[in-house]
């Protein structure tokens, strides 16, 4: 079967600061490769500065890699950092939602802007579309009317997931969406996002610190040090044979 997402080589380089006046180059991701199926979760750990939060960036297409491709159901979206800009079918969702929200902004006026902006929908479709996606993630029609203010941290996620899904995605990056969330509110929301899978087949890469949660609802794993993939598999081989150091390291903590 085709994979939804096929990730080939990718790699990326910042320039950082070297010394007062110069600058050298750091490649933070190396050549990195995998895929994964439709309705799958594929979690990507590693310690601090691996890497992950920049792999997430590029595969929701906030920043660029310098080579590589990504691939959609088949379609390069992205070539060597050129980017098919109307590829809506990766959305990503972050840690701290309240921050990347608008204050100044309603619900349902952020959500009618992803609308307007990416499709086509008259008023009538766009309200409809708003009401049937805040339902989809456990959010009353009435919530639409509040600013992100009048949310409690874990309404907030619920939020950031419906202006992921407003736009029907195929991939939903999660940068670890859940871990600041406290263990009964993060309980609901990891449910939320397993219903959402088995209803709609949406498919997951989940950034988290999190290996409980990993080995709960991964199908596969990616292990990244300092920029490269160091292990790949099932999660379940991956927790019970960990092949690489690092791996050993992160399951023995
Ligand atoms: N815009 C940037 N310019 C220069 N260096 C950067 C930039 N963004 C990230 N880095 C560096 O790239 C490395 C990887 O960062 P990244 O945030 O992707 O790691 P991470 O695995 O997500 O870490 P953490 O688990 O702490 O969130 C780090 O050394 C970081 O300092």
């Amino acid at each position: 079967m085709q994979p939804v997402l096929k990730v080939q080589a990718l790699s990326k380089t910042f320039n950082v600061r070297a010394g007062l006046f110069n600058r050298k180059k750091f490649e933070v991701l190396k050549n990195i490769s995998f895929c994964i199926g439709k309705g799958e979760t594929l979690a990507v750990i590693g310690e601090t500065g691996a890497g992950k939060s920049t792999l997430a960036k590029l595969l929701a297409g906030a920043d660029h890699a310098d080579s590589g491709q990504i691939l959609l159901e088949g379609n390069i979206i992205e070539d060597n950092g050129i980017r098919d800009d109307q590829c809506r079918h990766i959305r990503m969702i972050f840690q701290d939602s309240g921050a990347s929200l608008n204050p100044g902004l309603t619900i349902g006026d952020m959500l009618d802007d992803c609308l307007l902006y990416n499709t086509e929908f008259d008023k009538a479709l766009r309200i409809e579309k708003i009401n049937t996606t805040l339902s989809k993630v456990g959010l009353l029609r009435d919530h639409q009317h509040y600013y992100p203010h009048m949310f409690s941290v874990g309404q907030l996620q619920r939020v950031a997931l419906a202006r992921a899904l407003i736009l029907d995605p195929k991939v939903v990056v999660l940068d670890e969406a859940v871990s600041s969330l406290d263990p009964s509110i993060r309980a609901q929301i990891v449910n939320l996002l397993l219903k959402l899978q088995r209803d709609t087949g949406l498919t997951y890469i989940m950034i988290t610190h999190h290996l409980s949660l990993v080995r709960h609802i991964s199908d596969h794993v990616v292990v990244l040090d300092k920029g490269e993939v160091v292990e790949y598999g099932a999660t379940e081989v991956v927790f019970q044979n960990p092949q690489s150091k690092v791996t050993q390291r992160l399951l023995s903590c």
